[in-house]
């Protein structure tokens, strides 16, 4: 049986953390659709294009034709998951705050979106079939619009949601050290601000029909795994049909 999970979440919810932990643990690939709106992004500074003026139309078509001709390759090895643009590898880049920073005026062109969400597709179905990494057992899928645009048809789908102040506190603990006042506020933008950001295109906040909410605030990052692999769990399970009993 091949296996599609998707998550969604808000910036550091735990989304990456815990699905790659997912992902090793139940054998299956694991995409970073987040990584590709960075990848995009780290693509379009590369080609020289002004990721501060994409209200201009010249601009915002730039941004798109850049994407739609990104030399992308995306591993799906949740023990290493790296990322290659045009034979080069950005794993590192992309999580700089250069591209932190810049990533939202990338993820908010639907055109971009439209072609990002045909990849993850692929991926997706590349795993499906059998002829990619798992070998067929399925993958994880993490994002923003992954339960709800991407893969809404997936096995199991995880809201994973943190409240602001753990997320920031998380952020802030990974970037500077920590989570003192000076480094949450140092952290405030790449966090809160995206997310208002990319809150316009994608709906992550809220769990959509069908999709279960985990609320990761007052969990560690193992009992975050715990948590959501029963979920999947609880939704892989197979239904038991009653038998019909002789002369009912
Ligand atoms: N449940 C948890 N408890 C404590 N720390 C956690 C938990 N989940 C994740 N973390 C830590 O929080 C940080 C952010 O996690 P992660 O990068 O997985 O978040 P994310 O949702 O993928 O963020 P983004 O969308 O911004 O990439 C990491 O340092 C991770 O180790
Ligand atoms: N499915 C997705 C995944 C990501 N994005 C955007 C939103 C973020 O600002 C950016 C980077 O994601 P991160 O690495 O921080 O998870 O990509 C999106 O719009 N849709």
């Amino acid at each position: 049986m091949t296996l599609v999970i998707a998550i969604d979440g808000p910036s550091g919810s735990g989304k990456s953390s815990v699905a790659k932990a997912v992902a090793r643990d139940l054998h299956l690939a694991y995409l970073d659709t987040g990584a590709m709106y960075r990848a995009a992004t780290w693509w379009c500074l590369h080609q020289g294009i002004d990721l501060t003026r994409t209200d201009d139309p010249e601009v915002a078509s730039a941004v798109t034709a850049a994407v739609l001709a990104l030399p992308l390759v995306m591993g799906v090895d949740p023990a290493a998951p790296a990322v290659h643009v045009d034979g080069i590898d950005v794993g590192a880049d992309i999580r700089t705050d250069r591209i932190s920073a810049a990533v939202s005026a990338v993820a908010t062109n639907l055109d971009v979106r439209a072609e990002l969400r045909r990849l993850q597709r692929a991926a997706i179905d590349a795993e499906r079939e059998g002829g990619s990494f798992s070998g067929g057992a399925g993958i994880v899928a993490e994002g923003r619009d992954i339960t709800t645009v991407v893969a809404p048809d997936a096995d199991a789908r995880v809201l994973l949601t943190a409240s602001e102040e753990a997320r920031l506190a998380r952020r802030a603990t990974e970037l500077h050290g920590d989570a003192g006042a000076a480094a949450v506020e140092a952290t405030r933008d790449l966090v809160v601000r995206r997310d208002a950001d990319d809150s316009t295109v994608s709906t992550f906040h809220v769990a959509a029909d069908g999709v279960v909410t985990v609320d990761s605030s007052d969990l560690d990052l193992d009992q975050t795994v715990e948590a959501v692999l029963t979920v999947i769990a609880d939704a892989t399970r197979p239904t038991v049909q009653p038998t019909a009993q002789p002369g009912a």
